[in-house]
């Protein structure tokens, strides 16, 4: 699936009107029709109060549309007509007209606080007052009731998203929006559901079909591609029959100091459940032992320094390589990394301490080989790329780190988002549960082992992430979230390559 603009979008309506011979109303109609089955479905004709607020454009049209419908189908519906200007659109005044027609009571014209009704918190309310058509922050009485509905405790259902947020625009303010619990959108997931400080205001979705015309869609380049199950099933490559270790890659796993030989042990066996051949940890003096006795199955070459990394040279030819978890910032280790970084040239996944590293001695950055994967969390990448505004400014800052030093960088949060150039990909999986010491480490390994049985790095990169989200998601479901730990993610890995393909497909997370 794919994430359009709120421009690309009015331009596939014109274009679906022209090509399937359709009036807007009817568009509006088929639109409408499918949320009100969506609620029909759900709501099985319980007559419990539904309170409609509809705005004054096509958004509020469609808002009039499940009112009528509902209504025609016997529900308890409340219609309200938030009539912040006098120029409404030709759709809206249609359906305006229609609603009329199934219902004595014409819908409730608000003008001021003094019209908001009582809402009581076993009720519904549809949010239908701005669609993708706001253009400007909410203000007055309308902002004031966006936050009445906030207050209310009853459900909220946004029809396409919830008012007072902007499809693919920054927030103006977080207090004139509507907190949705649920929206249904039409087409195309917005952007602004997956970023940080606006995907709060919806936070489960469902994406309706509303048969808007493929071939302009799929001629346009999206903001972003979405990953999730059907996409990730397309990227495994299954094992062939004749294959030995080999086949699969020799995995580096360079990390870990005093006290922090965990990420070393988290990364290998990531790498190895993910499917590498072979696997050796790279790591100071003081790991030797632990990691032969956690690990039996992987390889370790020591430093010779006891407690950090002093140098980091091979005496064999990894296929990929994981640096940086659990290193720590010692100068020693610091002038490891740079004459290990003008070295190397085996694909790459450079996490946690070296990419603080990296931060700190910028001049660095030119030596990183060509698609070497960063894995920031938000706190690294803002030391990398430094501060942001918002969220898109923080997207068109990586976009260009990314272009600059030819990287792929995996920006990690609840929807982790792989840059590579101008290109952008929304993973899907995983949950807060995850949020948990040691889960980069396995992320980390998670990638070099898909990068050692040939994976391009993007490809690893957005595989991986989406492996590693489910195996979270799979391991929560036994665990909740408090309680999950990064080995049980790393213990889930083989249940969620088998779930790729051996389950229904379920509801995946947000839709
Ligand atoms: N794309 C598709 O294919 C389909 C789209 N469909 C639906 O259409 C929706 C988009 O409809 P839309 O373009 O009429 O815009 P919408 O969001 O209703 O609001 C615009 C109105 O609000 C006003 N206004 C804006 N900001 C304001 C503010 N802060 N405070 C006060 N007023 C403000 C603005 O007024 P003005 O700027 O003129 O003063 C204008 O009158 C879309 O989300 C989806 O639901 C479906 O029906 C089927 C197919
Ligand atoms: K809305």
């Amino acid at each position: 699936m794919k994430i359009f603009s709120a421009e690309q979008l009015y331009e596939a309506d014109k274009i679906t009107l022209e090509k399937q011979q359709i009036t807007s109303a009817e568009l509006m109609e088929r639109a409408g029709e499918q949320v009100f089955q969506w609620l029909h479905q759900r709501l099985n004709a319980a007559q419990v109060p539904i309170h409609i607020f509809c705005g004054i454009g096509n958004n509020g049209g469609d808002g009039l549309v499940v009112g009528r419908l509902l209504i025609q189908h016997g529900y308890n519906v409340h219609t309200y007509v938030v009539n912040c200007s006098d120029k409404r659109s030709k759709n809206f005044l249609i359906n305006y007209d229609k609603i009329k027609n199934v219902s004595k009571k014409w819908p409730a014209l608000m003008k001021s606080e003094a019209d908001f009704p009582q809402i009581n918190s076993e009720d519904i309310i549809v949010d239908a007052i701005f669609g993708i058509g706001l253009n400007r922050c909410p203000d007055g009485w309308v902002k004031k009731l966006i936050q009445y509905l906030n207050e209310s405790n009853a459900y909220k259902l946004a029809i396409d998203i919830p008012s007072g947020l902007y499809a693919n625009m920054p927030l103006d303010n977080a207090e004139a929006v509507l907190k949705a619990n649920f929206t249904v959108t039409f087409q195309t997931p917005k952007m602004a559901f997956f970023l940080p400080e606006t995907a709060k205001f919806a936070p489960n979705f469902d994406v309706i079909d509303i048969g808007l015309d493929e071939s302009y869609l799929n001629s346009e380049e999206p903001l972003a591609q979405i990953i999730s199950k059907p996409q990730a099933q397309k990227f495994y490559k299954p094992r062939e029959k004749f294959t030995h270790k080999n086949t699969y890659g020799h995995v580096a796993i360079v990390a870990g100091s005093y006290g922090k030989m965990g990420a070393a042990v988290l990364s290998s066996t990531a790498a190895f459940r993910v499917g590498a051949g072979l696997v050796t940890a790279y790591v100071p003096k003081c790991g030797y032992q632990i990691l032969q006795n956690s690990l039996p199955e992987a390889m370790v070459v020591s430093d010779k320094n006891e407690t950090i990394l002093s140098e980091i040279k091979f005496d064999f030819e990894p296929n990929s390589i994981a640096i940086g978890m659990g290193i720590g910032k010692d100068e020693i280790t610091v002038s490891a990394l740079k004459h290990f970084l003008s070295e190397v040239k085996v694909p790459l996944i450079i996490d946690a301490d070296s990419l603080n590293i990296l931060s700190e001695n910028k001049k660095l950055l030119k030596h990183i080989p060509k698609n070497a994967v960063l894995t920031p969390h938000p706190g690294e990448l803002k030391r990398l790329i430094g501060p942001w505004k918002n969220d898109y400014d923080k997207l068109e800052k990586t976009k260009k780190f990314s272009n600059k030093h030819k990287v792929i960088v995996l920006i990690k949060g609840s929807y982790s988002i792989t840059v590579y150039g101008d290109k952008l990909y929304v993973n899907t999986s995983g949950n807060p549960g995850m949020a948990t010491a040691g889960s980069g480490d396995a992320l980390s390994g998670v990638i070099a082992g898909l990068l050692s049985q040939n994976y391009d790095p993007l490809l690893a990169t957005v595989f991986g992430v989406y492996l590693h989200g489910l195996a979270g998601d799979i391991a929560a479901q036994d665990l909740g979230y408090e309680a999950l730990m990064a080995g049980d993610i790393i213990d889930a890995i083989s249940q969620a390559y088998l779930e790729l393909f051996t389950k229904p497909e379920e509801e995946e997370k947000g839709q």
